[in-house]
This record gives C-alpha cells, sequence and structure tokens, in this order.
C-alpha cells in the first residue's frame, strides 16, 4: 500500500484565483457507519469527497452485505443497508483506514456482533481504541481477542442487546465520541456519555443520526445524552465542508504568497489555527460560506500547540511545520495528540529545511530556503505538507507513497492545477 502514487510539484509559483472545499473526510465516514444502521430505506449522502478512504469504506460496505452506490461525478454515496448480512470487517479493507472501526455499531445492533480483523489509519504512533472497547462493555457487550495463524489479532465483540448506561472517553476521542453515541442511539435506555467530543463533525453526525430519528442532546457541552430508539432511517444528508482540506488551501496560499477564494471554507471550523495563521501574516476575510485569504507580508514565526477542537488540529500540525520553515525566525511546535508525528522533519530536512525534534516537540528553525528533492509520504498530513513545501520550493519534488495524501484529500493535483500551481500525480 502506498507505494503506486507519486506527485511532482514544481514550485515557485503564487497561487491565485478559486477553490472548491471538498465535504469531510472526518464526517463522511462515520455517517457510513450510521447509514448501516437504518434496517429499511436508503441513505443518500451529498458533498461525498472523492478520496480513497470513502473508496474503501465503500468497499466494505458491500463486503459486509450493504448495497452501497458512490456516484463520483455527482458526489453523492447511496446505501442500502437492508441487505447487511456479515459480522467480519475483512483486514485487506479494513486494515486500510482509521474509519472502519465506525462500521462496528450498526454491526451490533444489526447482527449482533462485530469481528474486526484489522483497523488502519495513519500510523501516527500508538492509536488506541480503549474508550470505544469499554463503553461498548459497559454497555452489555463482551470483547474478546484471538490471535490468527498469522499472529495477527482479531477482535470479536458481542452484544445480543446493548442497553443505555453513564460512558465517559478519557480524552475527547473523536471517533470514540461518534462510536458510543451511534452504539447508544439504538440501545435500550438512556446513555450519557462524559467528556464527548467537540469537532464540528461530530456535530454533523449528531444532526444526521438525529435526522434519520436518534434522540441526542448536548452535543457540543462534552456532555451527550442519548435516549435509545427502536430503528432508524434512511434520510439525504449533506457533508460538511472539510476544516482540515481548508486549512491546507489557506496554507498553499500563504506558502506562495498568494490569493484565495475558499468556497464552503469556515473560519469559525479552523480554531485557533486561524489565529495562529493570521499571526503569521495571512489575511482572511470571511464573506458568507467562502472564506478570502492571503499573504503579503513576510512570515512571521509561530508557536503551536496541538489539541482537541476547538484548539489547533493536529491534523494540520504538519502543514505548519512546512509553512514555519519559511518564517523569519524560530518556530515551536508540540504535538500534544499523537505520539508519533514527526517523521514529517525527517522529508523537510531533504529539501533544506532546520528542524529539530525531542519527543513530541520540535522547533524549526526558519527562515530556510527549501529546494525540490525525492521525499515520501508517511502519512495523510505528511503528504499535504510535502505538497506545500513543494510549491514553495525551488526546482522539482517528487512525492512518493502518496496514496496517503490521496486517503484525505481529492483531485489535489487538479485543484492545484487550476489555481496555477505546476503539479502532476503519477501512478505506476
Ligand atoms: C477518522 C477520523 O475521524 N480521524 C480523526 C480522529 O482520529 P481518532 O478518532 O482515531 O483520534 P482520537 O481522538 O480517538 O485519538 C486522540 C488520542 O486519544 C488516544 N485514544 C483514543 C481512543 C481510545 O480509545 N484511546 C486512546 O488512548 C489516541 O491514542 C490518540 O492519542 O481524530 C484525530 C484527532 O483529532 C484526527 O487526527 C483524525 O483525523
Ligand atoms: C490521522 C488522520 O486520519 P485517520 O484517523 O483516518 O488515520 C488524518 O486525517 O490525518
Amino acid at each position: 500500500m502506498g507505494h503506486d502514487v507519486r506527485y511532482r510539484v514544481r514550485g515557485g509559483r503564487p497561487l491565485q484565483g478559486t477553490v472548491f472545499i471538498q465535504g469531510a473526510k472526518n464526517a463522511v465516514l462515520p455517517m457510513i457507519g450510521a447509514s448501516l444502521m437504518a434496517a429499511k430505506g436508503r441513505t443518500v449522502l451529498r458533498n461525498v469527497p472523492i478520496i480513497e478512504d470513502v473508496r474503501r469504506a465503500v468497499e466494505l460496505a458491500q463486503a459486509i452485505g450493504a448495497k452501497a452506490e458512490l456516484h463520483e461525478a455527482e458526489r453523492t454515496l447511496v446505501i442500502d443497508a437492508s441487505t447487511l448480512s456479515s459480522p467480519v470487517l475483512p483486514a485487506d479493507i479494513a486494515s486500510r483506514f482509521r474509519g472502519s472501526f465506525l462500521f462496528v455499531p450498526a454491526l451490533l445492533h444489526r447482527l449482533g456482533e462485530a469481528v474486526i480483523e484489522g483497523v488502519g489509519g495513519c500510523n501516527l504512533g500508538s492509536r488506541n481504541l480503549d474508550f470505544h472497547y469499554n463503553g461498548f462493555k459497559r454497555m452489555g457487550a463482551t470483547v474478546t481477542e484471538q490471535i490468527a495463524d498469522n499472529g495477527d489479532g482479531i477482535i470479536h465483540i458481542k452484544a445480543g442487546e446493548l442497553r443505555g448506561g453513564t460512558l465517559y472517553c478519557d480524552t475527547p476521542s473523536h471517533t470514540g465520541t461518534e462510536n458510543l453515541i451511534m452504539a447508544a442511539a439504538l440501545a435500550h435506555g438512556t446513555t450519557l456519555i462524559k467528556n464527548a467530543a467537540l469537532e464540528p463533525e461530530v456535530l454533523d453526525n449528531i444532526e444526521i443520526l438525529q435526522r434519520m430519528g436518534a434522540r441526542i442532546s448536548g452535543g457540543g457541552t462534552g456532555f451527550i445524552t442519548v435516549e435509545g430508539v427502536d430503528e432508524l432511517n434512511g434520510i439525504e444528508h449533506t457533508v460538511m465542508p472539510d476544516r482540515i482540506d481548508a486549512g491546507v488551501f489557506v496554507m498553499a496560499a500563504a506558502i506562495t504568497g498568494g490569493e484565495l477564494s475558499l468556497v464552503g471554507a469556515s473560519l469559525e471550523h479552523l480554531g485557533v489555527a486561524a489565529d495562529k495563521l493570521e499571526q503569521m501574516g495571512v489575511e482572511f476575510h470571511q464573506q458568507g460560506a467562502v472564506l478570502q485569504v492571503r499573504r503579503e507580508r513576510p512570515l512571521r514565526p509561530i508557536n503551536v500547540i496541538t489539541d482537541e477542537y476547538p484548539g489547533f488540529a493536529t491534523d494540520l500540525q504538519s502543514p505548519i511545520m512546512a509553512l514555519s520553515c519559511l518564517a523569519d525566525g524560530p518556530s515551536y511546535i508540540y504535538e500534544r495528540i499523537f505520539d508519533g508525528r514527526f517523521k514529517l522533519a525527517e522529508e523537510l530536512t531533504k529539501m533544506g529545511a532546520d528542524i529539530e525534534v525531542n519527543g513530541n516537540r520540535a522547533k524549526v528553525n526558519g527562515p530556510n530556503v527549501l529546494r525540490g528533492a525525492e521525499v515520501e509520504a508517511h502519512d495523510l498530513r505528511c503528504g499535504s505538507a510535502l505538497v506545500l513545501a513543494g510549491l514553495a520550493a525551488e526546482g522539482e519534488t517528487t512525492i512518493t507513497s502518496a496514496y496517503y495524501l490521496d486517503r484525505g484529500h481529492a483531485h489535489t493535483a487538479e485543484r492545484l492545477s487550476q489555481l496555477g500551481a505546476d503539479i502532476v500525480r503519477e501512478t505506476d
């Protein structure tokens, strides 16, 4: 996986024009999980990002018996889950994306069990699932692990009937909150989830579940109450815009000294990242649902501490590391969410950056002149950061293992080319 896609970028062109922000990866994946909970009717999702994670999610839905049709040109996904038949999330698909674990509540409710042969997602250090498992157990499920012949662990979760209870996340886990809400939506009785995540995608998921018939209150407060209902129905829903995609395009304008109109981007959804980018010298003008952004002055250095929403999103940490290479002085980055998210530093160093990494802290000694090099996308956001670095670098940058980038960003080369970038996508 990940070795067959390359991007070639030739830097030095300021980006200008209008770009359409895609639908949110981290909203559509739990929505696909939610739509599998509807035993009757079809769910229609609009503004679906055409990314590899969505293609994998469609394959996985089909593998467990649902009818799922992705209409790419229309960015529309139609799901009929009435035919759900297999509780097994097969490793060859499920281990390619993190969102596969969001199918578990539907399997528990519809088939009484889930068999998880693998969970994927970006390799960012330890990525535990204990808040999910502990929550399912508190609702009456049993969770057991069996070691397969090849040494891989296979998790079996069985739940004859889930019942409401008091659940919590030790820290406000994004997918953990979504999974516990979905598990509670069709459980018997009332569930309270404490220390729930506040991310806009979590709220968009609460909205789709409510429209399907779920009874959920407290979204956005950290305490979510769910009163279980007997069934959920297929409905139509438009996926919210992707705030990480928006943040990357803001930084594309910033790193090239350009000016862009981002259709669908929201300053509010960027949280603290908007303030940090403003401090670096980015100018924002929110005009309704279009965000205008430009950078004319030299970039200033920045201190970043990643945090749950509305803090600085960890998924924008890699892109801002690339941007801070050009800033006039040292920038300090403290990654608090994941313990293995600095592989990018080595790749940027190949391009001429000067970055000191110490555990979960990095110091970027800007300003550096970036030069084109062959670099590797170790994960999704490492990929988007390397594209940004390539846009600012002298000469040609080749980004390998770029399947990771395609996991989360749609039509990257096409959208950047329309803004004046020199970028092509190649496959073997
Ligand atoms: C598909 C999706 O929505 N992915 C996003 C989601 O990932 P994901 O939902 O996996 O991230 P979490 O919020 O769950 O994880 C954050 C931290 O909590 C820890 N943790 C989490 C769950 C658990 O049961 N036990 C535990 O210890 C993790 O190891 C990690 O250190 O949120 C991340 C943090 O905003 C984003 O980077 C990902 O893009
Ligand atoms: C970490 C990410 O995604 P996932 O949780 O899907 O691996 C990401 O989007 O950067």
